[in-house]
């Protein structure tokens, strides 16, 4: 996230599905932590659009409301109160009602006066993906993007459900706003240690030398959730978790491990380079899906002792479904950085902990020959700690204190988040909107190639219902996933495994200063 406060423009940004559970959850407590932390210096007005019958008054009730239940910050009061709820106005129609878009633009552009506004719009999606296009639409033939301002379209997952949807979605925005208008969230590229990958590879020496297939043997990315399918099966049954996490997280996560250094540390660089990856990204043939990618889904059991249904009993869920709740794969990047490296992801609901990884395993020294007496010398591994618990590990070898030349793992270890909470994801991809830096949304052409590798495995599965495994719920997913790795000679490494280690803490400030300081 960009620290420039001073470059913070005034805007107006208009919130189509104010009423829904993102807005309540994440995007409102998002504007308030950047208002309470004074990322927002800047003069802005907050519309709401909702079918709800209710008038701005109430809106504000609303927003107080999610804000005191999903803020991390506490919720102000008093005057201090009034003037953030004052920005916020409400109003109710349904989006495909294009008429209604006139009363729509009559209240941006009061508002704009009103709050001596620029003219900067900003719009965002957060309604059914159905209505996207339509919306897009409308906002155009409206006028409301007609403004001597910018306008900006931020637009939420999923982006389609195939290449093809997802193509046709794509031209319908099209018309209303151009690429560089356009802004694909994906949240987890608004995770502060997503973002931090970069800076590790790119401004340590250390690792760079080492990043590619002579040093590296596989590369790990687990996504595991606790959580099953929730109140979400009419979308997420239709889904499954090959669209719902690995089209877009895991690809994504993928990409920010495996892109060269950019040529230079701006937006179409980087994106030109996790671009690359996913050309280099082999594709499956149908015939070649059974062989790298496992699905699987939960069945009843338990996590830390409480009792959870199977998917297929859970609230409005078919009965018969062979939605996967679970996917585990072996990828390959077919380039010259990464030929042979296996990369294994796997993502799930209902497994034993909520954990975000990336480990990076080395490839092993000559250990049969030196320091290894019992043959069980562990491998050097280069953690990543999404979340939570956001930082880094890096697993080594030392000897045990005491005379007897024993060796142990030991693990140093950086925590992001100890100090201070991080910033939420959606905060710093709305500062990062707002400031008209797209580098952590998603360009079109990732978009489109992340489908064109997935729509052929759905078509697999699709064709073959006995490719689904199950996995009782509270484990790390079916058998099979665990096999995919065995084949190789490997395991997935978890949480648990560098826990246990002996951990020394890096600290922020180390001791070792140039001499000058
Ligand atoms: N919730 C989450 O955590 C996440 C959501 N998303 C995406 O965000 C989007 C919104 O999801 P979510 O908030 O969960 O959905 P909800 O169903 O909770 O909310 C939908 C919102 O859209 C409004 N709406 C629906 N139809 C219309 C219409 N015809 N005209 C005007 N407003 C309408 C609703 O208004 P009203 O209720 O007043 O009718 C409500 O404000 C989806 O695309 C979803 O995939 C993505 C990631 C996470
Ligand atoms: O996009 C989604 O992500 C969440 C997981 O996000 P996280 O930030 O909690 O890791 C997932 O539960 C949901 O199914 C998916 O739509």
């Amino acid at each position: 996230m960009s620290t420039q406060q001073e470059t913070i423009p005034s805007f107006i940004f208009t919130i189509f599905g104010a009423t829904g559970d993102l807005a309540k959850r994440k995007l409102f407590p998002a504007l308030y932590s950047l208002y309470r932390e004074k990322q927002l210096r800047c003069n802005f007005a907050v519309i709401g659009v909702g079918r709800k019958n209710i008038d701005s008054f109430e809106f504000r009730t609303w927003v107080k409301n999610s804000i005191a239940e999903f803020s991390r910050l506490s919720l102000c009061a008093g005057e201090e109160w009034e003037q953030f709820a004052a920005r916020f106005s409400y109003i109710s129609f349904d989006v495909k009602d294009t008429a209604k878009y006139a009363a729509l633009r009559s209240l941006v552009e009061a508002k704009e006066q009103e709050n001596k506004l620029s003219g900067n719009r900003m719009f965002y999606l957060a309604i059914a993906p159905q209505l996207f296009g339509t919306v897009a639409t409308n906002l155009k033939e409206s006028g409301l993007t007609n403004t001597k301002g910018w306008k900006r379209l931020i637009i939420e997952k999923p982006f389609g459900h195939d290449y093809t949807s997802a193509e046709a979605l794509n031209e319908e925005i099209k018309r209303s706003f151009a690429e560089e208008e356009i802004y694909r969230i994906d949240h987890y590229l608004g995770k502060e240690m997503v973002q931090n990958i970069q800076v590790i590879r790119f401004a340590n020496s250390m690792f760079e030398p080492l990043w590619n297939n002579r040093h590296i043997d596989n590369i790990q990315i687990t996504a595991s959730e606790t959580v099953g399918v929730e109140d979400r099966a009419s979308y997420y049954d239709r889904a499954g978790a090959l669209r719902d996490m690995v089209q877009n997280h895991m690809l994504q996560m993928v990409m920010m491990v495996c892109m060269e250094p950019p040529s230079r540390l701006k937006t179409e660089a980087i994106r030109d380079e996790k671009v690359k990856v996913m050309r280099a990204l082999r594709r499956f043939s149908e015939e070649e899906v059974d062989r790298h990618i496992v699905r699987g889904q939960y069945i009843a059991g338990t996590i830390g002792g409480k009792s959870f249904l199977g998917y297929r009993e859970e609230p409005d869920v078919n009965p018969a479904s062979t939605t996967e709740t679970f996917v585990a794969a072996k990828l390959y990047i077919d380039n010259f950085r990464w030929a042979d490296v296996p990369i294994y992801i796997r993502t799930g609901k209902r497994m034993p902990e909520k954990l975000t990884e990336i480990v990076i395993q080395f490839k092993e020294l000559p250990k049969r020959l030196y320091f290894n007496k019992n043959n069980d010398l562990m491998p050097n591994l280069l953690i990543f700690r999404i979340q939570p618990n956001e930082g880094i590990t890096l697993l080594l070898n030392a000897k045990k204190q005491g005379t007897d030349s024993q060796i142990i793992p030991i693990g140093m270890e950086y925590c992001n988040d100890c100090e201070a909470a991080s910033p939420e994801a959606y905060e710093s991809l709305l500062h990062d909107a707002i400031l008209g830096d797209s580098t952590f949304f998603t360009r079109w052409d990732e978009v489109a190639l992340a489908w064109k590798f997935i729509d052929p495995i759905r078509c697999a599965w699709d064709k073959d219902p006995c490719s689904l495994a199950e996995y009782e719920v509270g484990t790390w997913g079916p058998v099979e996933a665990h096999e995919l790795l065995q084949k190789d000679g490997k395991r997935w490494w978890t949480g648990s495994d560098h826990r246990e280690r002996k951990t020394i803490r890096a600290v922020e400030r180390p001791k070792y200063q140039r001499e000058e300081e």
